[in-house]
């Protein structure tokens, strides 16, 4: 492969991830929400008096959430193509892809309270931490009571 065909390969790999992403824009009304939100939180951190770390954390938190969206709908379109009627295991899947989106997204939540917390009201970290126990004893509480009911 030449320097040539190298450039034309690089081009035609942003052209086709740039089709996939108007894809996603274009059919997920999630994608559209959480990029716009996204878009919002890191136009907020450039007024608030954050940290290096902080910056980077919360750049690292809107892509993964954009990311987990993203691979949320290339699981659900793989398997309405391979499998378009009413399946236990699709759903299965469907629901723990969606349950992934839905974890990172109370993640994000607890990130984006430590962090603006701070700089705009003084909050105390552990409101974030908070909220991600609260999280974590709804999933440990129901995850119980439903095996219990199903013994
Ligand atoms: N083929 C199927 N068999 C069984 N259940 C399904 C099937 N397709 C969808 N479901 C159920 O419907 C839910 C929603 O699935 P769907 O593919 O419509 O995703 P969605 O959340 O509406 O996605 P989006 O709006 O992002 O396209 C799934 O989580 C699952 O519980």
């Amino acid at each position: 492969m030449n320097k040539n065909d190298e450039n034309r390969s690089l081009k035609s790999s942003f052209s086709y991830a740039l089709k996939g992403l108007i894809e996603i824009y274009k059919t997920q009304r999630n994608f559209r929400i959480q990029s716009l939100i996204g878009l919002i939180v890191l136009i907020v951190a450039i007024f608030a008096n954050l940290t290096q770390v902080e910056f980077i954390l919360l750049i690292f938190t809107v892509m993964l959430v954009l990311i987990m969206e993203t691979v949320n709908t290339v699981t659900e379109k793989l398997l309405d193509f391979l499998h378009p009627f009413y399946s236990s295991s699709v759903k299965i899947i469907k629901d723990v892809s969606a349950a992934s989106v839905f974890i990172t997204s109370i993640f994000a939540v607890a990130i984006g309270i430590i962090i603006f917390g701070r700089a705009f009201f003084n909050l105390n970290p552990k409101y974030g931490i908070i909220l991600a126990i609260v999280f974590l004893l709804f999933l440990n509480l129901c995850g119980f009571i439903y095996k219990k009911r199903e013994k």
